[in-house]
């Protein structure tokens, strides 16, 4: 239930007065309702139905100035208010519903934007530990059902307020009968609180069924390839099978849920009234007009009981997908880079005069393991230099790119700028000053143009074209049927593995950073692509620092610094001519490696071509 609260007061937050206003004509619309209750008792009387100057109903009195006017003009004057009343009321029904709307997407609009700006805000740490699928879900099924329970708990509210206006009204017409009918109502949700425990667990079903199925369906087009190129249809048909015939069973159970409640009211509903009429009649002798007002109340009073049990399984329904959303909200809070107030946009670039450094740095991705990531590992970057990290695959390279990003934190030691720790207070800026291209890049969905923009909005035509140039980009891209327009679908997909390193790397330039920091950047490329890609960090050295993780040793070999990792330990730094001349090193028996590789290829490429 805090959950729901925490909602329900953040939806008060949102809406403001506009919420009471809304409130308030619920009432108002119930006490329009309950008049045309009243209306109904001239009517009656009228018609010959039931006489008012007779029996109880007599003290109402209200009703008398019917009896002095004649019949059809009284008749004429009941029917004019009854129209003018159910108007009315519609009018502000219809009011309602259109600024209900507006609160309700208002509201989802908020929540999600406020989760997002959370998640923007958390760490890497957080995202290496969650699994994306959870967070889409979180943010796509789980917040609509938050909204839509949010909705519900207010409309139970204004649903309970409606419904004491008309045990109110009820009351006043005969407190007896109205007593009866409330107890009768207490007992049948006595009954019924196991159907609202069961919504719950069905609620819970849903959550888990949700993030199984966009888990899987994330999955399925992340391994697109592999799916298709492996045979591996199969599989993901049983998998869908199985969720699909799960999801069936899951809404047939929530469907058995409400149709057994509706059944459950309406027996009872029906029992109650049968008991009534006949315990009247044979035991109590009630007049026809007190009858007839039994059962006016008893159907005004018990739709109303029902839609509150509706309210309350629907409310319990959501309460999961409430606290996962909440649970969401605080785990992003807790793991938020900057503790402080922070400025993503407007945080000015660091400008690195000597040097970014590692001093005594260790880093575990988990403190139960007794494995480290990175040990001990002490390095000086100079500022304006190219920086080479080299090792075997899992030797830690990028674990280190990571915490000189700032997006890992060391668990021992510090990473510091010029001098100064690398602390919550210059961690953006140190971010702002790099461009970084990761090993599998990210390219959006849109046009060259518009992958390109999306780091400098700005950038003019010129601009563009310069840093298209600098990465060995501009003729391919030039050849392109729309060249910046050009349309280049999910992930860059319509374009090749090296076309697209090379986009990314012309997008980092076009930040003008200070720091470049290349993850296996070139490993796509063809040796002639590559050769381009070497000629424009040449032309970059001595203006940028660059930090290079490269397997194929041939593109850093006018790095100032190689650095030498395995097993997260630094085990060789110097010149790429004095870690050659280490012949027992490392880095000599993975450059002897590479050459052999090298040489085997062009031997086999020769013989092909021989033969
Ligand atoms: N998210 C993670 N959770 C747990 N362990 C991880 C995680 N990422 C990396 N590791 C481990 O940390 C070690 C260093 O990994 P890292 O990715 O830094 O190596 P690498 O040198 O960049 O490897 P590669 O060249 O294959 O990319 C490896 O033992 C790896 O298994």
């Amino acid at each position: 239930m805090e959950h729901l609260f925490y909602f329900t007061k953040q939806m008060h937050a949102y809406a403001g007065k506009i919420l009471y206003v809304n409130l308030l004509g619920m009432v108002l619309i119930s006490l329009l309702d309950g008049m045309g209750i009243f209306l109904l008792l001239p009517l009656l009387d009228i018609s010959g139905i039931m006489n008012m100057k007779m029996g109880w109903i007599s003290h109402l009195g209200i009703f008398e100035i019917f009896n002095d006017i004649p019949k059809p003009l009284a008749l004429l004057l009941i029917v004019g208010m009854y129209v003018i009343l159910i108007s009315g009321q519609s009018l502000i029904q219809r009011n309602l519903n259109l600024r209900d709307i507006k609160i309700h997407t208002g509201f989802i609009n908020h929540v999600r934007l406020e989760t997002y700006n959370a998640l923007l805000q958390v760490n890497w740490d957080f995202f290496i530990k969650k699994r994306k699928s959870d967070l889409i879900n979180s943010l796509t099924g789980e917040l609509g059902h938050v909204t839509s329970g949010t909705y519900v708990f207010l409309q139970f509210l204004t649903s309970i307020v409606f419904t004491l206006i008309q045990i109110g009204i009820a009351l006043f017409l005969s407190a007896k009968l109205t007593v009866f009918v409330l107890i009768c109502g207490l007992a049948v949700s006595f009954f019924s609180r196991t159907f609202i425990k069961r919504s719950r667990m069905l609620g819970n079903q849903s959550l888990e069924l949700g993030r199984s199925y966009i888990g899987g369906i994330t999955d399925h087009f992340n391994g697109i390839k592999d799916i298709k190129s492996n045979m591996l249809e199969e599989s993901r048909r049983t998998w869908l099978i199985n969720w699909s015939q799960r999801f069936s069973q899951e809404r047939f159970e929530q469907t058995k849920l409400r149709a057994n409640s509706e059944l459950y009211y309406k027996i009872s509903s029906s029992l109650i009234i049968a008991f009534f009429i006949y315990a009247s009649n044979m035991f109590f002798q009630t007049q026809g007009q007190q009858l007839m007002l039994i059962i006016l109340i008893f159907f005004r009073l018990w739709p109303r009981f029902q839609g509150v049990q509706t309210n309350l399984e629907q409310i319990s329904a959501a309460i999961p997908a409430f606290k996962s959303l909440k649970e969401l909200q605080n785990e992003c809070m807790e793991a938020r880079e900057i503790k402080g107030s922070s400025d993503y946009n407007h945080e000015k670039p660091i400008r690195i005069e000597e040097y970014l450094e590692c001093r005594d740095v260790s880093f575990r991705y988990n403190r139960n393991e007794q494995l480290y990531a990175l040990q001990d590992i002490n390095l000086r970057i100079p500022s304006k230099q190219m920086t080479a990290i080299i090792g075997r695959s899992g030797a830690g390279k990028s674990t280190l790119i990571d915490i000189l990003m700032g997006l890992l934190k060391p668990e021992r030691g510090q990473v510091l700028v010029d001098g100064v720790p690398l602390t919550e207070a210059n961690l953006l800026a140190l971010r702002k000053s790099i461009s970084y291209v990761p090993q599998d890049p990210f390219l959006f969905n849109g046009s060259i143009r518009d992958n390109m923009l999306m780091i400098d909005p700005s950038a003019t035509e010129e601009q563009l074209w310069e840093s298209l140039e600098f990465a060995a980009s501009a003729e391919f891209v030039s050849k392109l049927p729309q060249g910046l327009d050009t349309l280049i679908g999910d992930r860059g997909i319509r374009l090749s593995g090296g076309e697209r390193q090379r986009l990314v790397l012309a997008r980092a330039i076009l930040r003008k950073p200070s720091i470049l920091i290349l993850d296996e950047a070139t490993s796509a490329l063809d040796s002639e692509n590559e050769a381009k890609i070497q000629e424009a960090l040449e032309r970059l050295q001595g203006k940028l620092t660059i930090i290079v993780i490269a397997h194929r040793l041939s593109t850093i070999r006018n790095a100032d610094q190689v650095i030498v990792l395995d097993k997260g330990r630094i085990i060789q730094s110097g010149g790429y001519t004095q870690l050659t001349g280490e012949k027992e090193g490392l880095f000599a028996s993975l450059l002897g490696n590479q050459m052999q590789e090298t040489n085997k290829s062009s031997v086999t490429y020769l013989g092909s071509v021989a033969t």
